[in-house]
């Protein structure tokens, strides 16, 4: 088995930017009234929009399995527990390889993917026994996956690293290194 360490970068808008967006009020706001300000988010889904809480228990920093969902812009707000490392990569419809990967840590702010962004089936809580977060996606995909995850989904396409012989360790150590002032 190959061993290859993932480093994590700060969640930044333009390191997210090539995966999807920072849900964060930055920038001009798109609508509101006086007093009260939108940011609209792109979010897209081609079935009923699914809301849920997803509660990601502590786990060895190792990545196996990434996936992408092809109908449905994912979206995931952080909501109590540890903060939590996300892995990722850019939209493709080969399987990236582990150099293609980004491990970023969500400490409040939450993320939109891509349609199609690839990612780790888990998060990963940096401390303590859970994660929770707020979680949009769309009735299909979930069904699929959760309803039916005999079958093989046709809205997901999942990649198996463990069984390509590769083992992804996130570098949590590199979680605490500040960025230079
Ligand atoms: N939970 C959910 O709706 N989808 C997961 O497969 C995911 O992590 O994308």
């Amino acid at each position: 088995m190959d061993r290859i360490a993932l480093p994590v970068s700060p969640l930044t808008v333009e390191a997210f930017a090539p995966y999807g967006r920072v849900l964060s009020p930055s920038g001009a706001r798109d609508t509101g009234r006086e007093g009260y300000d939108i940011w609209i988010q792109p979010f897209a889904a081609e079935s009923r929009p699914r809301l849920q809480i997803v509660r990601y228990h502590a786990r060895p920093f190792v990545v196996a399995l990434i996936e992408r969902h092809l109908h449905v812009t994912e979206a995931r707000q952080p909501l109590s527990g540890s903060p939590a490392i996300i892995v990722v990569a850019e939209s493709s419809d080969t399987p990236p390889g582990p150099e293609s990967l980004h491990a970023f840590r969500l400490d409040g702010e939450g993320v939109l993917f891509h349609r199609g962004t690839w990612h780790a089936i888990d998060a990963y809580p940096q401390h303590g026994s859970h994660a929770d977060f707020l979680f949009l996606s769309e009735e299909a995909t979930v069904n699929e996956l959760f309803e039916h995850p005999g079958r093989p989904p046709e809205r997901t396409q999942v990649h198996d690293f463990r069984a390509a012989g590769i083992e992804l360790v996130i570098d949590a150590n590199a979680l605490f290194k500040k960025p230079n002032p």
